[in-house]
């Protein structure tokens, strides 16, 4: 190692999809840099470590990256890589969300070994997802369906399927592509059918806001039509107070210097969806994300989202 070699080291989940994601960013860095080396530091999270009790009870989504960013505020690591739908809407004092990369396929996948796509499903069919975004809108479709809790990483998941437990599951297209496992997909769930999660199939990069040497590094990773369209997601998220666990989709596009935005707040049994949309300026992504949020509150999300709290 040269004096002038930068080690720049990435906290990571040990799932198969954290590191895979982990190394993808190692690569990038490699490539844009001769003279940096990266080093993964694999850990546990509380979130990996409960496996058993479902998300919302157990504190949320927030569960998966503290040990993360403890390591980054202490200096055991630069740098942690997520899954967007995965970070929280707050950030430590010290850290930030640098860098967003460009997206995978942000689309649900409706995996099975019997059956071709949600139609082929016969009636009471068994369905698993522990998401309740997916769950209220593939049950707004087909009532008759029964959806069964799945959790776990995407091997679990996909062992518990091929076990017999479940005619079909419900995953990220993005993480089965990206551990090559994309063939397992046999019908892609268009945003019309089920809306993705904001952020679903894109990966940030978060760091400490006075690392300057690291956010240069970083700064080529960067992909501005993933960061305008999250941007806009999160920001409808964030207004509604999406917190852990809930039945909301965002997902925007870009057009030129128009951004489209969508969302959808269900009731978890699917007996009430609420949809609606607004377009603008690239620039104005975050603004028209609130806005959306509030024209979605307007209609009665409030009401929804606090029984959905309720029954947690
Ligand atoms: N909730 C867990 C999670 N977080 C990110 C992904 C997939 C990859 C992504 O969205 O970037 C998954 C699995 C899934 O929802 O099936």
């Amino acid at each position: 190692m040269t004096e002038k070699t930068k080690l720049v080291r990435i906290a990571t989940r040990k799932s198969a999809l954290a590191l895979w994601q982990a190394e993808f960013v190692k690569a990038q860095l490699e490539h844009f840099h001769d003279d940096v080396r990266v080093e993964l530091v694999p850990m546990s999270t509380q979130g990996d470590i409960i496996l058993d009790t479902p998300l919302a009870k157990i504190g949320g989504k927030g569960l998966f990256v503290k040990e993360l960013e403890q390591a980054m505020l202490d200096g055991r690591a630069d740098i942690a890589v997520h899954s967007m739908k995965d970070v929280p809407v707050e950030f430590p004092d010290d850290l930030e969300l640098h860098v967003i990369c460009e997206r995978e396929d942000p689309r649900d996948a409706f995996v099975s070994n019997n059956f071709a796509n949600i139609d082929a499903l016969p009636q009471g069919a068994i369905v698993g997802t522990s998401s309740l975004r997916r769950q209220c809108q593939i049950r707004a479709l087909r009532p008759d369906l029964e959806i069964r809790d799945l959790r776990g990483n995407v091997n679990t998941r996909l062992a518990k399927l091929d076990s017999g437990q479940y005619d079909a599951i419900i995953l990220a297209a993005a993480g089965l592509i990206r551990l090559e496992m994309g063939e397992r997909i046999r019908d892609f769930i268009e945003p019309e059918v089920s809306l993705p999660a904001n952020g679903q199939g894109a990966v940030g990069i978060e760091c400490r806001i006075n690392d300057e040497v690291t956010k240069a590094l970083l700064a080529p990773l960067e992909h501005s039509e993933t960061r305008i369209r999250v941007n806009a997601e999160r920001a409808m998220n964030r207004h509604l107070e999406g917190g852990c666990q809930v039945p909301i989709g965002a997902y925007a596009l870009v057009d030129g210097d128009q951004v489209h935005l969508r969302g959808l707040v269900g009731a978890i049994d699917g007996s009430e969806i609420l949809r609606d949309e607004i377009s603008g300026h690239v620039d104005d992504a975050e603004k028209l994300g609130i806005e959306l949020a509030k024209k979605l509150l307007a209609q009665g999300a409030d009401k929804i989202l606090a029984d959905v709290y309720r029954d947690a």
